[in-house]
């Protein structure tokens, strides 16, 4: 029998005992078992296949943007289906556990999760969606396509760029070992105080929540900084700010916001720490705190941020919704300034998240006003999408299905958002699964673009297109799980029923519950057909191989490079000569491929460096939760002497010769090279085609220019 460990190594383990491994809880048991299995799986499959050297050389190590942009995609979509398997636990949780005589399991009094446990689950699920799911998703994203959209070679910084990468991976991964060792917060993802201060929350979960929320916000203020000053900075000669394309304006606006509101969400969480750790009382009304200023640091934050989700996915819709329609993107400057009129706004509306809280209604009344002005900028850019599918060649491929889908979920959730704006009607359902509703349709709306935006550059990226057919049943199913799931949810919020419950006393609102179940089991085909989409897709990868302009109709840079996109991106540096700069070259037929001199290529090289700064981080993290000190000086050590050794390594750089270049790019033009075949981002042979593969026709009807331009001018 497993014991309470005491003895005079306890203090060497903080507050760490075997009681804290969760090991009477079948379902977590049972997680445990299935991940510690697919972790076995994983590590013999590398072993087996002799797969470590390329895992370590080509990705652990790695500082190109584009591998980095996959690794943060991939941990997005990791922990999207963590987040997931916890909407389904409360979903099913809240069906069951419905009426006085609903029935009870697994030692809860009804339906089969404690209330402590429901607790830690929406809080996980709420922190995980936002910062390690949708969050990661769209840094994921912007990595990989504004270095090629603006014509660079990789980000400004590329050794800062795997840091930020590395840090937010050990975030998610100090939530994920929650599971498996103590628990986690339990009182809400945005957090309470007083309630999250020691005395009232003594135990590991509030520090775990601390510490990987911290470390994300590290991740991502480092990621904007390097997002933004890639944009100013390593843009290609020519091209000048308004000829940058859509997706970069969203991107730099975005990344500004991330940039002056992370820093406060840092400040706050650090406060909290300290009167945690050191007993402070920033936030505890005893002593000279202050209970709101919490809450105010905390939204000050917390509403930009979902701006700073949101302008990404917006992007991505400019981006999709042009080459879908064969036309130009309608408003170009306006939408330019909408996004920024976003951002600026989006700095004095916090405290409609507290609408509640007993401010004067004068107060009340400036938030409400300034929280509905931002329906101006959003229905521009609303009105441009429209503008430019008006008239054009509308092609319902998958990019473009769900960027539409996009659309729609904007028009709901923004005019439920507008009805939150009006404090007098907020005051009714503040707290209530109205809310709940309003922000699930615009975070579905991130995550349609984010499936939108992957299905479009996803041959850029991997040379080829994922296949459509479960694709689109993937797509419709989610229709119907959103449907069914979040519509009973504005009809639940209306009639009263407030969030974050374990259990529902009310019989009458059982049939609503139910529906939602329903709406879960489509979530679930969903997910099932999304996992079907993408194995066939890499099944069939050969014959669905493509060139360069991946679906014909492209505007901008990204898509004059091969796909996949070569280690330095461009052979030549692009001279950009007009807004949607490809569009341009294919009209003026400067869509040839000219094979050049080229030259070495200067590049940066490779480091372990900011993999193991996460790793210590992490260890630094879970020390703190547990209080194992000298654990956390032997991190922190760690840390300091590697950021010290790394600054005097002069060996940062490498530099591809100009015969590779050569060759790549012959291998992408011709198929064949004296040397074998190019590599690509796979590791498989990349057998390029001369002509493109894309059903979907290019400019004006059949496939014409698919190869990349390395105009004489691009030098
Ligand atoms: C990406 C995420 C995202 C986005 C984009 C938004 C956008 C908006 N949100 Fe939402 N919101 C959240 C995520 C988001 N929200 C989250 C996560 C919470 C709760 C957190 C928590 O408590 O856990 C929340 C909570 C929240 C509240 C607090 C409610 C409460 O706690 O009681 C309020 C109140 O005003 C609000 C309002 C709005 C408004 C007005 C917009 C506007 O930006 C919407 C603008 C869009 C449109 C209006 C549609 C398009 C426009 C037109 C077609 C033009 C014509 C229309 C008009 C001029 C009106 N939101
Ligand atoms: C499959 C899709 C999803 C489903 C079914 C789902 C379901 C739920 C449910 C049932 C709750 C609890 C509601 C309550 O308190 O009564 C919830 C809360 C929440 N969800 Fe989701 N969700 C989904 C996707 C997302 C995504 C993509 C995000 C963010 C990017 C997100 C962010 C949140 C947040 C922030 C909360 C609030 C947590 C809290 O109260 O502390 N969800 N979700
Ligand atoms: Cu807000």
């Amino acid at each position: 029998m497993l014991v309470h460990l005491q003895g005079p190594w306890t203090p060497l383990l903080g507050r760490l005992t075997l009681q804290q491994i969760p090991y009477q809880n079948p379902i977590l048991l049972g997680t445990f078992i299935f991940v510690a299995i697919l972790g076995v799986i994983i590590l013999v499959a590398t072993t087996r296949y002799g797969k470590w050297g390329y895992v370590w050389r080509e990705w652990l190590t790695t500082v190109d943007h584009k591998k980095i942009g996959i690794m943060y995609c991939l941990v997005g979509l990791v922990m999207l289906f963590r987040g997931f398997i916890d909407a389904l636990m409360i979903r099913t949780q809240q069906a069951i556990a419905v009426g006085p005589k609903s029935p009870g399991f697994l030692g809860a009094v009804h339906g089969y999760l404690t209330p402590f446990h429901v607790g830690q689950i929406f809080t996980a699920h709420g922190l995980i969606m936002i910062v390690f799911a949708a969050t990661p998703l769209l840094v994921g994203i912007m990595n990989i396509i504004v270095p090629l959209q603006i014509g660079a070679r990789d980000m400004a910084y590329p050794y800062l760029n795997a840091l930020g990468l590395w840090l937010t991976t050990a975030g998610a991964a100090l939530v994920m070992l929650s599971l498996f060792i103590g628990n986690f917060a339990h009182g809400g993802w945005y957090g309470f105080v007083p309630y999250f201060e020691l005395p009232y929350s003594p135990g590991v979960g509030v520090d775990y929540w601390l510490w990987a929320f911290q470390l994300s916000v590290l991740g991502t203020t480092l990621g904007s900084i390097n997002l933004i000053a890639t944009i100013v900075k390593m843009r290609a000669p020519g091209m000048t700010w308004m000829r940058m394309p859509i997706f970069t304006w969203a991107s730099l606006s975005a990344n500004l916001i991330a940039l002056t509101s992370f820093p406060v969400l840092m400040v706050a969480l650090a406060l909290l720490g300290m009167d945690r750790y050191l007993g402070t009382h920033f936030y505890t009304a005893g002593m000279g705190g202050n209970l709101m200023l919490y809450n105010d640091l905390f939204w000050v934050w917390g509403h930009p941020e979902v701006y700073f989700l949101i302008l990404p996915a917006f992007g991505m819709m400019s981006e999709i919704i042009p080459t879908f329609s064969e036309k130009t993107l309608f408003g170009y400057a306006t939408m330019v300034i909408a996004s920024f009129a976003i951002g600026g706004v989006s700095w004095g509306v916090w405290l409609h998240h507290f609408f509640t809280m007993a401010a004067a209604p004068s107060v009340n009344s400036f938030y409400s006003v300034s929280t509905m002005l931002v329906g101006i900028p959003t229905g521009v850019k609303v009105f441009n999408w429209i503008f430019t599918m008006y008239r054009g060649r509308v092609r319902y491929e998958l990019p473009m299905m769900w960027a539409l889908l996009a659309l729609f979920l904007l028009l709901v959730g923004g005019m439920t958002g507008m009805m939150n704006a009006f404090a007098s009607s907020d005051y009714m359902w503040h707290n209530g699964v109205f809310v709940v509703a309003h922000f699930h349709m615009m975070v579905l709306l991130i995550a349609a673009s984010v499936f939108g935006a992957v299905e479009y550059w996803f041959p850029k990226v991997f040379g080829f297109k994922l296949e459509q057919k479960w694709g689109k049943w993937f797509f419709w199913f989610m229709v119907l799980g959103t449907g069914w799931v979040f519509v009973p949810m504005f009809i639940l919020g209306i009639a009263g029923m407030t969030r974050r419950l374990d259990y529902i006393p009310y019989t009458q609102w059982a049939p609503y519950l139910h529906v939602m179940l329903v709406g879960m089991a489509f979530y679930v085909v969903a997910v099932g057909f999304f996992v079907a989409h993408l194995y066939v897709s890499l099944r069939d990868r050969e014959k669905n191989r493509v060139g360069a302009d991946a679906w014909g109709t492209t505007r901008n840079l990204e898509w004059m490079t091969h796909s996949p996109v070569p280690a330095y991106n461009f052979a030549f540096i692009p001279h950009v000569n007009a807004r949607d700069e490809w569009a341009w070259r294919k009209e003026h037929g400067l869509a040839e491929l000219h094979a050049g001199d080229y030259e070495d290529i200067h590049m940066p090289k490779n480091t372990g460096v900011p993999l193991f700064l996460g790793i210590f981080s992490m260890g630094l993290a879970f020390a703190l939760v547990w209080r194992i000190w000298w654990l956390a000086l032997l991190c922190l050590a760690l840390i300091v002497a590697l950021i010290i050794i790394r600054s005097f390594d002069r060996d940062t750089d490498t530099t591809i010769p100009a015969q590779e270049v050569d060759r790549v790019e012959r291998a992408a033009r011709d198929g064949v090279t004296e040397n074998g075949p190019a590599s690509d981002l796979l590791g498989d042979p990349v057998v390029a085609t001369s002509s493109i593969r894309s059903e979907s026709g290019g400019m004006g009807g059949k496939s014409s220019a698919a190869q990349p331009a390395w105009a004489p001018m691009d030098r």
